[in-house]
């Protein structure tokens, strides 16, 4: 079985032309496996963010290849799937510093666009979402609006908002900026109990050194390269 969650190979990104040019990456390579749950670490505007838009169907990598699971969705100068969006929808979940829920809807209602806009029908999407809701313990605010939640909760929701589609793979950008260092801790934990339990790829860009010990592998930009360090996650109790 292909154990292949995210693989990069040879990506080069440069934005603009002549003197604007912009050279993010090159020939920048990576592997993060099912299950694997990966930081992504650089000064700002190394790329980071921009790493990860192009891994996630969003951004056009000016060169390279990328696959995700056993499915090669860029090659070299084009798209080889028909829809990006529909990969973006189907396959990957993301989760950004600010949450983005919808505020005109509730937690539930939030939760189960994503799910009802791939055709799930509607009592099946909302069985999953309170599934999802109780996991991470925000089960009895289904109902409420995000205002009504704290930055913690709201968090949550959209971590369960992220993974309400059953994503192969969970791109992060910074999720824990907004948090103090226990709930940061909290939310690092329990993306690393999803990446081994559902066995998803993570990527989660991150400031913070201190959240890099529950990390399975540290990707981190350099000289537009991507160095990866895999190293033994810090168990938790
Ligand atoms: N659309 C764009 N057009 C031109 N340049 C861009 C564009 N998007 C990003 N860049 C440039 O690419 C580089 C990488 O930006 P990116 O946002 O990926 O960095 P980052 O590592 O995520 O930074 P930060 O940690 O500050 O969020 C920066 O120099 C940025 O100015």
């Amino acid at each position: 079985m292909n154990d292949t969650g995210i693989r990069v190979e040879n990506l080069t990104k440069i934005f603009g032309k002549g003197d604007a040019q912009v050279r993010v990456l090159e020939n920048a390579s990576l592997e993060v496996k099912k299950g694997e749950f990966a930081a992504l670490v650089a000064p700002s505007g190394a790329g980071k963010t921009t790493l990860l838009m192009m891994i996630g169907c969003v951004e056009k990598p000016t060169s390279g290849k990328i696959w995700l699971g056993d499915e090669l969705v860029w090659d070299e100068d084009h798209w080889s799937i028909r829809d990006p969006r529909k990969i973006r929808r189907e396959k990957l979940g993301f989760i950004f510093q600010a949450h983005y829920l919808i505020p005109f809807l509730n937690i539930l209602e939030n939760v189960i666009l994503i799910p009802t806009t791939n055709g799930i029908p509607r009592k099946a999407a909302e069985k999953k979402a309170m599934e999802l809701l109780d996991y991470f313990d925000i089960g009895d605010k289904a109902h409420a609006m995000p205002s009504q939640l704290s930055g913690g909760q709201n968090q949550r929701a959209a971590i369960a908002r992220a993974l309400s589609n059953d994503p192969h793979i969970v791109l992060a950008d910074e999720p824990t900026a907004a948090l103090d260092m226990s709930r940061a801790v909290n939310v690092v934990k329990m993306l690393r109990k999803i990446a081994k339990e559902r066995q998803v790829a993570i990527i989660m860009v991150t400031h913070d050194a201190r959240l890099l010990p529950y990390c399975d592998k540290i990707l981190s930009i350099e000289n537009r390269k991507v160095v990866t360090k895999t190293q033994v996650a810090q168990e938790f109790i």
